[in-house]
């Protein structure tokens, strides 16, 4: 349990926060200028907040010297020491413990030798993370980790954060402004606006609801469903079944049962007041409208119910008009098969 109360006015800007998150991955998500790292530097101590309480596992940290809250902090730039090997940069602030397991989970182990200049990007942050971790940290932070990464390296990177996120037993504050990492990998999202928290609670309710739409951006919104790996068929296809029945998707390489987590974009779901006949996409699921909310373009987004799972919809506001969406609206939800990009698909943990 991670437990944070931070109040601070900066010079037109204040901060006042509060939120509890289970263990796990907590994401503090938001635009830029949210106030994201100005909460996370405050829970390190590095900002000392006008007010500011802080409980790791049930235990106030707010009141003690930096070095002695054993935080681990990583940076957007991995910052290890060019002079030294990885090995060494990994021992640096090593409190006991084994290294072994920690370069396995990394998978580092072949880079122990090489120096910092010699890794490429998503490397040298592994190495980072490593590094943190190695310090027998209560809490680890990182900020913006992949930010300055290519889309090729966050996706090597992602199943390493996932794999943190499952087996490490501390939890972790994530701190990113890509809804993309954070469906992957957060068990809570903390949303802030303007130096606020606008809505707390685990990952698949925040991301499908509306209200939280407007600062994902239309064009990025999209639900987030738990699925389990059926079948892969030889036609490339891969079943996932889910509360509201089955998915196909292009092949998912996860063995059969494999408990996954799929985001599903508003824009990819297209909506149908009859089963709709002849079609091309090979997924149609029963939904059932609970909100709608305009958008500022043309566009309003619905959300759905599909079986135990919500979805998120974007429409035409004319489209919703036609077809006279309200809460309530019963119809069908299209999703095509290939709109689901690989890097949609993690694990559930
Ligand atoms: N030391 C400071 N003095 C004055 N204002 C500050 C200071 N640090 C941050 N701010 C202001 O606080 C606000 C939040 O900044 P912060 O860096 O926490 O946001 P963020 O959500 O992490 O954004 P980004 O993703 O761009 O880093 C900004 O308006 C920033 O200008």
């Amino acid at each position: 349990m991670l437990e944070v109360r931070i109040k601070h006015a900066f010079q037109g800007f204040t901060l006042d926060v509060d939120f509890e998150a289970p263990t796990g991955v907590t994401a503090l998500f938001g635009r830029s200028g949210a106030g994201k790292t100005s909460v996370a530097k405050a829970v390190a101590g590095v900002l000392h907040a006008d007010e500011a309480r802080v409980k790791v596992a049930g235990g106030a940290i707010d009141g003690l010297p930096v070095p002695r809250r054993r935080i681990g902090y990583v940076f957007q730039e991995p910052r290890l020491f060019p002079h030294m090997s990885v090995r060494n940069n990994l021992r640096y602030g090593m409190r006991g413990g084994a290294m072994g397991p920690i370069v396995e989970m990394l998978g580092i182990g072949d880079l122990l030798d090489r120096r910092p200049g010699a890794l490429s990007g998503g490397e040298a942050q592994r190495v980072a993370i490593g590094r943190a971790l190695l310090s027998q940290p209560r809490l680890l932070i990182l900020d913006e980790p992949l930010a300055a990464l290519d889309d090729a390296r966050k996706a090597e990177i992602l199943p390493y954060l996932e794999r943190l996120r499952d087996d490490v037993g501390i939890p972790i504050l994530y701190v990113s402004h890509s809804v993309a990492e954070i469906a992957r990998l957060a068990t809570t999202v903390v949303a802030m606006e303007a130096g606020r928290v606008m809505r707390v609670g685990p990952t698949a309710e925040v991301l499908s609801d509306p209200d939280v739409v407007p600062i994902i951006g239309v064009r990025e919104a999209g639900a987030l469903v738990e699925v389990t790996v059926a079948a892969h068929h030889d036609d490339g296809l891969t079943a996932l079944t889910w509360s509201a029945g089955e998915l196909l998707l292009p092949h998912v390489s996860q063995p059969v049962g494999a408990r996954l987590r799929v985001r599903i974009e508003a824009q990819d779901i297209m909506l149908a007041a009859s089963r709709p006949e002849g079609i091309s996409a090979l997924n149609v699921v029963p939904v059932t409208a609970i909100a709608l909310r305009d958008g500022a373009g043309p566009g309003v987004i619905v959300q759905l119910r599909a079986g135990d799972d919500l979805l998120l919809a974007r429409v035409t506001g004319r489209s919703a008009k036609a077809m006279a969406l309200a809460p309530g609206w019963q119809g069908f939800a299209v999703v095509k098969s290939v709109a689901v990009a690989a890097g949609n698909i993690g694990s559930a943990g």
